[in-house]
């Protein structure tokens, strides 16, 4: 097998997701540990303590106590190389999310065990499910009073209407924790809250018949799980890794990320039996990683990253072939070459110049405004990813600048948070003012704050009349000259240059798509066409 190859076969790549407020980021915080990637141990702090929040790097988010951007870490563990994209938990911040979700090969799914199946977590699921993503389940907060472990199987298979294959199963919850079993092993780990509860600070007994456990937390406890599990192996599934990898199963785990519990046995699990990347489809064929020509997508761009870099990073999920430094690659939309030789890595809580990176890996790209989300890049030859979805904006804004002296700030500000594809911009033809579209209302709030703090404008949000965009296209230069002139008191320009019709009412779009019948009105600009070709 070549280097790319066997590098390709050891990547774990994944995203972690759930309902807000389920432990995502504590889990993450404690996979990170596994990694080397955070040395201190202990338990977790506040989040907002600054020491803690490695996967969350926004005042913001901070503030607001939600996880408003994804990151990338990677780290090794077990000879294996570990990939882990974490993703917002809000609503608001769905597209985000969606995005992620098409640069991994898997996911891991939080839940919190009071609360069980929550409205976040099945709108996760059914994206998860268009592309058959393998998907892990972590029951969060064990240490809590919850729902029986037994209610929960069931709600995720009823709600989210997968088959569940328990890996591991508790031993008690809330106050009476006392560990959990490993259902494939047969071994117990014990729940001892203040210890560190890794594999060596752990006491392991080897199964649930072993006196010693007993004597140590009670044969009528014992004996109820006993019970409990003649009942969970009559009703779920043994763990079938071909259904899990078509997405058909999800192999379960029960913990408490805060108290580091039951988090090793997932992630033992998890680099054992997750998927390695996959072929992707790349229109003209299928790209396969044990491809030597270097190829990836662009799904995420992020304006300033690092305060202290003020960058614009473009991350590329590498799909074939290696990244080597001082590279060039091809930019098939541009059909330019470009120098990605100084390409950023994600480990864990430091960013670095990237070494190498394979498929799976993601890295960095400096962008200065050429980059796009899902643009492709290649050796040269004139591919492009697909699936990774467009969202048209559902709420609009008209901008209010505070001091009109900082318009051209302004602009650039809204400019490169646009490019980051969660809002979008435009400059109406007939009037000095900018609307913003947005597919949440946090992002509005989102932007007034990173526009004050990163880019020193202080501006404000006021309803416009405006119900919804469309792109306007067209074969007929003719109609579309004349609609220009005709519909300049709606008509907008987006921050690429492209045309869009901002409708004042859903009653005005249909009679307008009505009058101009040789005029195309899209509800998204596609990503392959962006650019100014609109
Ligand atoms: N009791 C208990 N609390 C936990 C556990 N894991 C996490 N928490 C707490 O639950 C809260 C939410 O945890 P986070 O990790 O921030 O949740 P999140 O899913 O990242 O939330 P978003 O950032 O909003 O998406 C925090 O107060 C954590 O300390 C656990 O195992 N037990």
């Amino acid at each position: 097998m070549s280097t790319h190859a066997a590098e390709a076969a050891r990547r774990r790549t994944f995203a972690i997701i759930s309902h807000p407020d389920a432990g995502k980021t504590t889990l993450t915080e404690k996979l990170l540990l596994f990694g080397g990637a955070i040395r201190q141990a202990g338990s977790v702090k506040s989040r907002k303590s600054a020491k803690h929040a490695t996967s969350d790097w926004m005042t913001l988010e901070k503030e607001r106590g939600i996880s408003v951007t994804s990151s990338v870490m990677q780290f090794p563990y077990d000879g294996r190389i570990v990939n882990l994209l974490d993703t917002p938990g809000h609503a608001d911040f769905s597209e985000d999310t969606y995005r992620v979700l098409t640069a991994v090969d898997s996911a891991l799914m939080v839940i919190d065990c009071a609360k069980g199946v929550e409205e976040r977590t099945i709108k996760l699921m059914e994206v998860c499910r268009l592309r058959d993503t393998p998907i892990m389940t972590f029951i969060n907060k064990l240490d809590r009073e919850g729902k029986y472990p037994i209610e929960l199987l069931d709600e995720v298979e009823r709600v989210l209407d997968i088959p569940c294959a328990p890996i591991t199963w508790p031993i008690g919850m809330g106050s009476r924790l006392k560990g959990v079993v490993h259902l494939l092993t047969g071994e117990v780990h014990l729940f001892e809250p203040g210890k560190n509860l890794t594999r060596q600070d752990s006491t392991i007994y080897a199964s649930l018949d072993d006196p010693a456990l007993a004597q140590r937390v009670g044969a009528e406890v014992l004996n109820e799980v006993s019970e409990e599990l003649v009942l969970v192996q009559g009703a779920s599934h043994p763990f079938d890794r071909e259904l899990y990898l078509a997405g058909l199963q999800t192999p379960v785990f029960f913990g408490s990320a805060v108290n580091n519990f039951g988090v090793q046995l997932l992630l033992d699990f998890f680099v054992e039996h997750a998927p390695p990347p996959k072929p992707r489809d790349a229109s003209a064929r299928v790209i396969s990683p044990d491809e030597s020509a270097f190829s990836g997508f662009v799904f995420k761009i992020q304006a300033n990253m690092d305060p202290l870099h003020r960058d614009r990073v473009a991350f590329l999920r590498v799909c074939s072939g290696s990244y080597e430094p001082g590279g060039k690659a091809y930019h098939v939309r541009t059909g330019k070459e470009m120098r990605i030789g100084d390409a950023l890595t994600f480990m864990a809580s430091e960013r670095g110049l990237a070494e190498y990176a394979y498929p799976g890996d993601v890295i960095g790209i400096h962008n200065h405004g050429t980059i796009a989300i899902a643009d492709t890049f290649t050796a040269g030859e004139p591919l492009q990813f697909t699936g990774i979805p467009s969202f048209a904006p559902e709420l609009f804004r008209r901008v209010r600048l505070r001091d009109p002296l900082r318009l051209k700030q302004l602009h650039k500000g809204l400019t490169q948070l646009s490019e980051e594809g969660a809002t979008q911009f435009f400059r109406p033809l007939l009037a000095n003012d900018l609307i913003l579209g947005a597919i949440g209302t946090l992002q509005f709030e989102v932007v007034a704050y990173r526009l004050k703090d990163e880019y020193g404008v202080e501006a404000t949000f006021e309803p416009a009349q405006v119900v919804t965009a469309r792109w306007v296209k067209a074969e007929d230069g003719g109609a579309l000259e004349e609609f220009r002139e005709k519909a300049a008191i709606h008509l907008a320009i987006d921050a690429t240059g492209a045309l869009v019709y901002l409708a004042p009412t859903r009653v005005n779009l249909q009679m307008v798509q009505e009058r101009w019948p040789k005029l195309r009105f899209e509800a998204t600009r596609e990503h392959a066409q962006a650019s100014g070709t609109g």
